[in-house]
């Protein structure tokens, strides 16, 4: 038998992890949390009004460490660099909440959503309903649904949730594949995400490759190994306006600056 990859050890864990919490936090009182929760913003209206204007959308990062490369970012205040990104001129923000993997937190989001106006993605390992109610209980207004996880059913039923909960959804494939079972759910963001979760490699042929199979109802974020200007622009000539971007601004000291710059 192959060993698990990083992702199958994820899910496994993340299993354990719905269970533990629900002890402590049941559905029900999630379903009272979200009654006083921040009112949803706009994530794919944000997206949808920049790219309108004729201007890149760019999901700014909040991570402080990935598996792959172990901790990104030292000095990590998730409040100064959600304000440091809006100054910069991201349009949404991405924060991790995995702890095991990532080093994230439920907190950090919160701490970044409050400290901005910017719509967040709560960006986790999403497979069971548990945590769709929990991500809108902390304020987020969108979540990350990953196809190479997921079976068709369970994703359209947490998308269905999502959904009714006022959340936005943004559905993360890496192959032909995974598009197609995507794309009868008929979500409006489709994320190709340039790096195999299996084993880390990034290329951004993976999101060129896909583009032919997607039409233009559709608006792509393309996700990982965006680095440089010359990504940016490679991306834009292929039609490709919406960015996901961790790690190039999570190594800047000023992470809004090197947004501003990478996208000027
Ligand atoms: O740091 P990068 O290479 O700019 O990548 C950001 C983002 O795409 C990446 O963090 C990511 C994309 N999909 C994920 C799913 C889970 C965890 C992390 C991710």
């Amino acid at each position: 038998m192959s060993l698990p990859t990083v992702l199958e050890r994820i899910i496994e864990r993340k299993f354990e992890e719905v269970g533990e919490r629900e002890k402590q936090r049941s559905v029900s009182q999630l379903q009272d949390d979200i009654i006083t929760a921040s009112p949803v913003r706009g994530f794919v209206q944000a997206i949808a009004n920049n790219i309108a204007a004729g201007r890149s959308a760019v999901i700014a990062e909040v991570k402080k460490a990935s598996p792959s490369k172990g901790v990104i970012r030292e000095h990590f205040q998730p409040a100064e660099i959600a304000c440091s990104y809006e100054k910069g001129g991201a349009t949404c923000l991405s924060v991790l909440t995995d702890a095991d993997f990532f080093q994230g937190s439920e907190a950090y989001l919160q701490q970044a959503r409050e400290a901005c106006s910017l719509p967040v993605i709560r960006k986790d390992f999403i497979v069971d309903p548990y945590q769709v109610y929990e991500a809108r209980a902390i304020g987020a207004d969108c979540i990350l649904l990953i196809a190479a996880a997921l079976s068709d059913g369970k994703m359209a039923e947490l998308n269905t949730i999502a959904q009714a909960l006022g959340m936005d959804v943004l559905i993360e494939v890496h192959n032909a594949d995974e598009l197609a079972r995507t794309l009868p759910l008929g979500n409006r963001l489709i994320g190709i995400n340039n790096r195999n979760l299996h084993n880390f490699d990034t290329s951004l042929s993976t999101t060129y490759d896909l583009l032919d199979s997607i039409s233009d109802q559709h608006i792509v974020v393309t996700e990982s190994g965006i680095h440089r200007r010359e990504d940016v622009a490679a991306m834009r000539e292929h039609g490709v306006n919406a960015f996901l971007v961790g790690e190039a601004f999570m190594r800047a000291e000023e992470p809004g600056e090197k947004l501003a710059e990478m996208f000027a």
